[in-house]
């Protein structure tokens, strides 16, 4: 019988992470707001546990009767101010619980003008140990007074005395001392030793000066008098200076002095080196010392920690700081409107039983089968009898996928760990997966990925979620009008709602026209181009192979910003980025994610041939650490536009259905995709298993809306602009003989003429040529004159007006 297995319908967990995310930051309203509120709770709680001080005794009493208007407190803040304090001192820290409402004021202070929460998160980590440790202080040298340990401190000393005891205790507290002058107050013993012996120097002298020193100091004054008119500093008298280099501050009396050269050269060695002048009543009695002072301690340990610190961690998104993910209603709801999955009893029992009874015919008896219900199709899994061997099963597989007679059939034997056999019958009634269910499963909203791609769902309904940066290049492909656009369009759409213009840049290129071009909304946001072009997707065969080589020179300039930042990949870099470790001024600077896509691969193949294969292959094969990735999408899975060079490279696949097994070879490298059954229904695999699964559907005006959102809101001034590539065709001043011509070139001078449009890729197409060929021909024009010189992203002028002008040209040169 078989078992059926009811599909559990995922409740949707509408962008758990980035209501999340959204939950957590606060506009700067929220900030002022809660601010104030929490700088005020902070005031009125410092004021509620002074006042607990004074009044405990005589409130203790009411504070059980909190509900009761008439109990009278003494406390300032009253009923509440009494509850709280009694929480937080007598229950909790005693008299360290004062530290508590000091913290609250200043988070208030540090949201209300928007500081650094890092810093924050400091003051609250150390505040509350401070807390603790004062709290068991106090339970250690006053046990009888419990409002000045509180409970915590009580209970912490006692505990610490019953299993280290006294001297163990003592101990653990004066380490825990030490831990917080070194780790936070940034303390060294050399430090402090410099500290006090500043400070020993300087009582002293306040009192009666200190002659000794004077003595020491006068005969070199003496020894050196013609310096003094040339150091001539006046001092007040009985004051201190402090003289870094030459230094002359205003005085009442004027002292001369004169400063020894010795004393002048040891000066400028070291930046703290300072000279103490002391003036006394008597301009003889100069005292003067020449301190040195240890090098200075280095508060913070490196300049990227102190500028997080200053200035919090760098926030690439900062730019388009209120980009608002697309929402999920901008994604239509198919589900609640045409049903989920459903399950026909009747289907099953039918299928199952020509299953059965098929099997049985190749005497293949079974002892198990088990049905898994998917969007598309039915998985029925088969424990044969013991005894029958699976590859007996393997070799009749197109037996029985004929005898099942039903399109789509696809046998797995065994299935991929598990011994069993697996036989997938298309669905009557196919349930569209919609991109709503996609995006909104938990799955892909809770992907910790770099680039999470909601494909579709698997055939036990589970939603599939993939990791681009992983793949890290994916090859499409599929007949036309299988699902082949609708499949890159999910790609997109899962970007874009998981990703921040800022993370991640696409390149498209679209030969046909029409796919991509709902995307020209998103081009100040997510879209990256050549400079000085005007679209930014890439409908021009000929342009292809500049983005190409762009995309080649972004690629080894990534390159040697990783090696300088010494790092391995892009993650990575932009990790140490962000903690403001690399110098944005050696030019170091956040580098998103560009995912560069092409549909219609085989066309550009077929057009440019080894120019785009080269870099294209150059790309797959050194791209994937530098954040490049590649998706390419073809009709025709031929083994000329698939080449083994780019199969190579291309690990991650999926196939739509396709004509033939040859072309299901030549994607998968097994077949499979031929007996698929359009409509999104796919194969794909990452190199092992191949999974089948019904890609999420997302249709034309959807895409439209969510690039409609995106668009509609503040966008960069231009679209990620790539490096520029000067191609082969900017060659100016070209000198070629009439003899050095190509043999086509007055047929090509024709085709330009009587099209009146100069460009490469015309003759490509009118006389079949290969792209550099008509490259040129197209100089060869040029260097006669027939059209003008290279104009980047336009066509080339053509200069000779009509067919008999060309005529007398080319009888003039003859
Ligand atoms: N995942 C899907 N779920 C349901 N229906 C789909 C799915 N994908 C595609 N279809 C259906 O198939 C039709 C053709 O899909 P699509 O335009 O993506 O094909 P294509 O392979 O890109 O074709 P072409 O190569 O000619 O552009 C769609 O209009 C849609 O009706």
């Amino acid at each position: 019988m078989a078992k059926k297995k009811t599909t559990t319908k995922r409740k949707s967990t509408k962008g758990s992470k980035t209501t999340l995310k959204e939950k957590l930051t606060f506009s700067r309203q929220q900030k002022v707001v809660l601010g104030s509120f929490l700088f005020f709770l902070g005031i009125g709680l410092f004021f509620a546990f002074i006042s607990f001080f004074y009044n405990w005794k005589i409130d203790q009493s009411e504070i059980s009767q909190f509900g009761n208007r008439e109990a009278e407190v003494k406390n300032w803040l009253s009923k509440f101010g009494a509850s709280v304090s009694h929480f937080f001192i007598f229950k909790g820290f005693g008299i360290s619980a004062l530290i508590l409402p000091v913290l609250i004021s200043l988070s208030g202070v540090y949201l209300f003008f928007d500081l650094n929460r890092k810093k924050l998160a400091g003051f609250w980590f150390w505040g509350i140990l401070v807390m603790l440790w004062i709290a068991v202080v106090f339970g250690f040298i006053e046990k009888e007074n419990g409002l000045l340990a509180g409970v915590i401190g009580y209970e912490i000393n006692d505990f610490l005395r019953d299993y280290i005891g006294f001297i163990g205790t003592v101990l653990v507290l004066a380490f825990l001392a030490i831990v917080y002058i070194v780790v936070r107050l940034q303390y060294t013993p050399e430090k402090i030793a410099v500290s006090l012996k500043n400070l020993e120097k300087k009582q002293p002298r306040k009192k009666t000066e200190n002659t000794a020193v004077a003595e020491e100091i006068q005969p070199v004054v003496e020894e050196t008098p013609e310096i003094t008119e040339k150091n001539d500093i006046t001092a007040t008298k009985n004051t201190e200076l402090e003289v870094e280099a030459s230094y002359v501050p205003v005085a009442d009396t004027t002292i001369s002095m004169a400063v020894d050269t010795t004393v002048e050269q040891k000066e400028p060695k070291n930046e703290t080196d300072k000279i103490v002048i002391k003036s006394e009543t008597d301009p003889e009695d100069i005292a003067m010392e020449v301190e040195t002072v240890v090098e200075e301690e280095e508060v913070v340990e490196s300049l990227s920690e102190k500028l997080v610190q200053d200035f919090g961690e760098f926030d690439p998104k900062l730019e388009l700081g209120n980009y608002r993910f697309p929402t999920i209603d901008l994604l239509k709801d198919y589900t609640s409107q045409l049903g989920g999955i459903t399950i026909d009893q009747g289907e099953l029992e039918e299928n199952k039983n020509r299953i059965v009874e098929t099997l049985k015919n190749y005497k293949i008896e079974i002892a198990q089968i088990k049905a898994t219900v998917g969007p598309t199709v039915t998985l029925y899994e088969i424990v044969p009898e013991a005894g029958i061997r699976i590859s007996k099963i393997k070799n009749l597989e197109d037996d029985i996928a004929l005898s099942l007679a039903a399109l789509g059939i696809r046998i797995i034997a065994p299935i991929p760990g598990k011994g069993t056999i697996g036989i997938e019958v298309p669905n009557k009634k196919s349930t569209i997966v919609s991109m709503r269910s996609a995006i909104s499963s938990s799955k892909f909203q809770n992907a910790e990925m770099e680039l999470p791609l909601s494909l579709g769902k698997t055939i036990s309904n589970e939603t599939f979620v993939v990791d681009l940066a992983k793949m890290p290049h994916l090859l499409m492909a599929g007949a036309t009008g299988q699902g082949k656009s609708v499949g890159l369009n999910a790609i997109l759409t899962s970007l874009l709602y998981k990703k921040h213009p800022a993370e991640v840049k696409f390149v498209l290129v679209d030969p046909k026209k029409v796919e991509l071009t709902l995307f020209n909304k998103i081009e100040r946001h997510f879209l990256a181009k050549l400079p000085d072009t005007e679209e930014a997707i890439i409908t021009d065969n000929t342009k292809v192979i500049n983005t190409l080589n762009s995309l080649c020179i972004e690629m080894d300039a990534r390159y040697d910003l990783l090696k300088s930042a010494m790092v391995r990949n892009i993650k990575e870099y932009n990790a140490k980025f962000i903690a403001r470790k690399l110098n944005p001024e050696n030019g170091h600077k956040f580098l998103p994610y560009i995912v560069l896509v092409i549909d219609e691969f085989a066309d550009l193949i077929m057009t440019a041939g080894k120019e785009v294969e080269t870099p294209i292959a150059r790309l797959a094969q050194l791209a994937r650490a530098i954040g490049i990735h590649l998706i390419i999408a073809t009709q025709r899975p031929s083994v000329n536009v698939i080449t083994g060079m780019i199969k190579a490279n291309f690990p991650a696949r999926i196939a739509f259905r396709v004509t033939s097994k040859i072309d299901s070879r030549t994607i998968l490298d097994s077949g499979g995709a031929d007996q698929l059954i359009g409509r999104g229904d796919m194969l794909y695999t990452q190199g092992n298993d191949l999974v089948r699964i019904q890609c999420a559907f997302v249709d034309t005006p959807e895409v439209e809306r969510i690039t409609e959102y995106i668009g509609g809101q503040k966008a960069y001034p231009d679209a990620h602009l790539l490096p520029e590539y000067v191609g082969e065709e900017s060659g100016t001043s070209i000198d070629i003989s009439v003899s050095d011509r190509d043999k086509l070139f007055a047929e090509a001078a024709e085709v330009i003429v009587t099209a009146q449009q100069g460009s490469a890729s015309l003759l490509q197409r009118k006389l079949k040529l290969g792209y550099n060929r008509a490259g040129r021909l197209i100089d060869q024009l040029e260097a006669a004159g027939i059209v003008g010189p290279f104009e980047g992203s336009k066509a080339r002028q053509v200069l000779v007006p009509d067919l008999t002008a060309l005529q007398k040209l080319l009888d003039e040169e003859g």
